[in-house]
């Protein structure tokens, strides 16, 4: 049986809220709880992502005060810190915890380590309730915390908050695997974003439009956790367009973090170090890569779809 239920006190039938959002239509079921007082196992997260018989997202993020949240968030020293002081750049050695985790799980259930849309949906929703200040703040993920900035906020109801995030630095491998699709086997560049993305870029006779990503592409060797895998194409001076399989979730419309991966490996293909911005095309919208000294950054909208009550 699915779990996600507080532990209550007699009496207390208090229904658990929700809110639903998306960011370039990556969507999220966003569940607060602030005092770490949720059971949610992988079953239940399985069943609020069903697009039929739940909610229906790719991922659903509990938001959690990381001090009681039992998660341990790399490169920080378990000290508080609500605000961006004591944070130079993302996952910082020894910086001050944020006080808010982004509990991040797959459709399927299974924990991963970051996602990019999610911590601009996860940004909106908290400076919604009045919890991110000025709009300069610290999120901590299971990668490491991770500064995010409010550049617009919506002008009405249903439009976007526009947030940019620092990612990290990125990590990216030459090839050692490769990847099959549509009949194709092509070299893949493993990049680790926090999370572990595969990178193909398309040759130019294979379509984007005309991939088959209803099953997974065979990743060869898998590494062992998984990956999620990304196909890319050419579209223009620092202009690419991607499709990704993302692990846990199957295609989604948009993946945060392999956008960043793609942008950091068409940046290796292309040559170019200027440290300009990148633009990455997704099914679902598109975003902007940056590259700073120390990381990457990744902006993009976030939009608050819905709140209401879990009954399942
Ligand atoms: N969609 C996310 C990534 C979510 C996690 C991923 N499926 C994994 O398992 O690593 C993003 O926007 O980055």
């Amino acid at each position: 049986m699915s779990n996600h239920r507080r532990e209550q006190s007699e009496g207390d039938a208090a229904p658990q809220r929700f809110t639903k959002g998306h960011g370039t239509r990556n969507d999220f079921v966003l569940i607060p709880d602030p005092e770490g007082r949720l059971a949610l196992d992988a079953d239940a997260v399985a069943a609020i992502s069903d697009r039929r018989g739940g909610i229906g997202a790719d991922g659903v993020i509990r938001i959690v005060r990381t001090a009681v949240s039992g998660v341990e968030v790399p490169g920080t020293d378990g000290a508080e810190s609500p605000g961006a002081e004591g944070v130079e750049g993302a996952d910082p050695e020894g910086a001050a915890q944020p006080e808010w985790l982004m509990d991040y799980r797959n459709a399927d259930g299974s924990i991963a380590e970051m996602c990019g849309n999610g911590v601009r949906v996860f940004a909106a929703c908290l400076d919604r309730a009045g919890l991110a200040g000025s709009g300069d703040f610290v999120i901590a993920t299971r990668a490491g915390a991770r500064r995010v900035e409010i550049l617009e906020r919506p002008a009405a109801a249903g439009d976007a908050w526009q947030v940019r995030v620092g990612m990290g630095p990125g990590r990216l491998t030459e090839p050692e695997r490769t990847v099959t699709i549509t009949g194709r086997t092509l070299p893949a560049w493993d990049v680790d974003m926090g999370n572990p993305h595969a990178v193909a870029l398309l040759p130019d006779d294979l379509e984007l439009e005309d991939l088959d990503l209803t099953v997974q592409p065979a990743l060869d060797p898998m590494p062992e956790g998984g990956a999620n895998i990304e196909l890319v194409a050419r579209r223009g001076e620092r202009h690419v367009a991607m499709r990704v399989f993302e692990r846990g979730v199957g295609e989604t419309q948009s993946c945060g973090t392999g956008a960043a991966a793609v942008g950091l490996a068409a940046a290796h293909w292309a040559g170019d170090d200027s440290g300009q911005e990148w633009r990455v095309d997704v099914p679902g919208g598109s975003l902007v890569i940056g590259f700073r000294e120390s990381e990457m950054t990744l902006a993009g909208p976030a939009v608050i779809v819905a709140d209401g009550s879990l009954a399942i």
